[in-house]
């Protein structure tokens, strides 16, 4: 939800209230709809202030409404009234504005920040672009380059930052909330159309397309068939060469193909998993207290297990004769999963490695976890070793012509 009242007899003030980081779910969405026509109904508000609940402005849209059916006052034309309002709004950002929170703040016509908030559009890691108007509004206020490069990577940057860039108005090390209302005050009765985001042009280089494309090339190549770094181009290719309101359209329609993608679930997935995790890294400090202390595993040990043993079934494939030779299953991995090309495939970079090593490796972390299937050697491994470690253009020459086809 989102609380409302009025301070000094004339600045509204809106609290977003949702912990821990106030993301704008149904309750939220409501709560400040509400209060901004309280505000637009209240003769006595000449300006309104935009805060969240325990310093904290907002997380962004609630992530966990993704998977289900959306209810509540939609994003975009809450942020659009916001911006349409003919009373100045002054976002007081603290602790974080991420995602749909700067996108709210954007639809404000100042923001005021603390020079430790963190600001940013972190839709694509989530495999989502900025679809609330972040992709049409950022562009537009602090230039294209700096747009791409921020809503294709979603960086987090300090709100210090994010002063030279414009995308804040004032910073302070003190209270950014007192230091809004006290903003909000001062500025009643300034002309409120230079302040209004979606009107200004989208300011761009000369040689935007080039730009552009070399981008997207760029772009591409880190992405490794990731499609929300892609669409995150097409909707700035729109902010440049459209009208706000066709470049909003564009931006729903881009984001529409990513919302219910595969990938998008699996990045939200993702994002709660890795927290799932650090909680359960704090149970292990409740265990060490009764006695159960967690092992340190390194880095290594973890690539390896995961790496030898993958490997060590593709060995264990090639044996039981469900593929025909070691580079049927370096194409699957490349092509099927993602595996760089430029490393080849397992079976090609276990030959880099050097088969013995691979063997040596597996053997060593066999014997502590004996328990573990996948570790123990495969007799193709040990049979290549015993010949040398042969080129993997010659593993053929090691399978047995009897194998079985026990899957086919
Ligand atoms: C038409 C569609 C229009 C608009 C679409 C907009 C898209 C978006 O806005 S997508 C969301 C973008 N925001 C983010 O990606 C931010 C995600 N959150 C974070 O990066 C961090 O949580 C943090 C805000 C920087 C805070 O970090 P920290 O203090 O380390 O706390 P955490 O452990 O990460 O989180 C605490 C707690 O909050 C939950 N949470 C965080 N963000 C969200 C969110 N946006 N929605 C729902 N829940 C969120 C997080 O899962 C933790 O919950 P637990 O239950 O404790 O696991």
């Amino acid at each position: 939800m989102a609380s409302y009242s009025v301070l000094h007899g004339s600045v509204a003030l809106i609290t977003l209230q949702n912990p821990p980081v106030n993301a704008l779910s149904a309750a939220v969405r409501a709560g400040i709809t509400d209060a901004v026509q309280r505000t637009l109904k209240d003769p006595q508000v000449t300006s309104v202030v935009i805060c969240g609940q325990n310093g904290r402005f907002c997380g962004g849209a609630d992530i966990r409404e993704f998977g289900g059916s959306m209810s509540g006052p939609p994003l975009v034309p809450m942020i659009n009234a916001i911006e349409a309002m003919d009373k100045p709004v002054v976002a007081a950002i603290e602790g974080v504005a991420l995602g749909g929170g700067l996108e709210l703040a954007l639809g404000c016509h100042y923001r005021i920040a603390h020079r430790q908030a963190l600001v940013g559009l972190p839709e694509v890691t989530l495999g989502l672009l900025p679809a609330a108007g972040g992709s049409q509004r950022l562009p537009r206020l602090i230039g294209l380059p700096a747009a791409l490069d921020l809503i294709t990577t979603g960086k987090h940057i300090l709100a210090s930052e994010a002063l030279k860039l414009g995308i804040v108005d004032q910073v302070t090390d003190g209270n950014a909330l007192n230091m809004a209302v006290e903003f909000a005050r001062r500025i009643v009765g300034k002309p409120l159309d230079p302040r209004r985001i979606s009107t200004l042009p989208c300011p761009s280089p000369p040689d935007v397309d080039f730009l552009l494309d070399r981008v997207l090339a760029q772009v591409r190549k880190r992405a490794r068939g990731a499609l929300a770094p892609v669409a995150c181009v097409g909707a700035l290719r729109a902010a440049v060469f459209l009208p706000f309101a066709q470049g909003m359209e564009k931006e729903r329609e881009l984001m529409g193909a990513l919302f219910d993608s595969g990938q998008a679930r699996a990045l939200q997935y993702a994002f709660f998993s890795q927290r799932l995790v650090s909680q359960l890294e704090n149970h292990c400090c409740y265990w060490a207290r009764y006695g159960l202390v967690p092992r340190h595993i390194a880095p290594e040990e973890i690539l390896e297990r995961c790496l030898y043993a993958l490997t060590n079934e593709g060995f264990n494939i090639l044996q039981d004769g469900m593929a025909a030779g070691p580079e049927d299953i370096d194409a699957i991995y490349v092509f099927g999963y993602g595996w760089p090309r430029h490393r080849g495939g397992p079976m090609f970079h276990a030959g880099q490695v050097g088969l013995a090593r691979v063997l040596e490796k597996l053997e060593h972390y066999q014997h502590k976890h004996p328990d573990v299937p996948y570790l123990k050697p495969s007799p193709l491994l040990r049979r290549l070793v015993a010949a040398g470690s042969p080129a993997v253009q010659k593993w053929r020459e090691f399978l047995n012509k009897d194998r079985v086809h026990s899957q086919l």
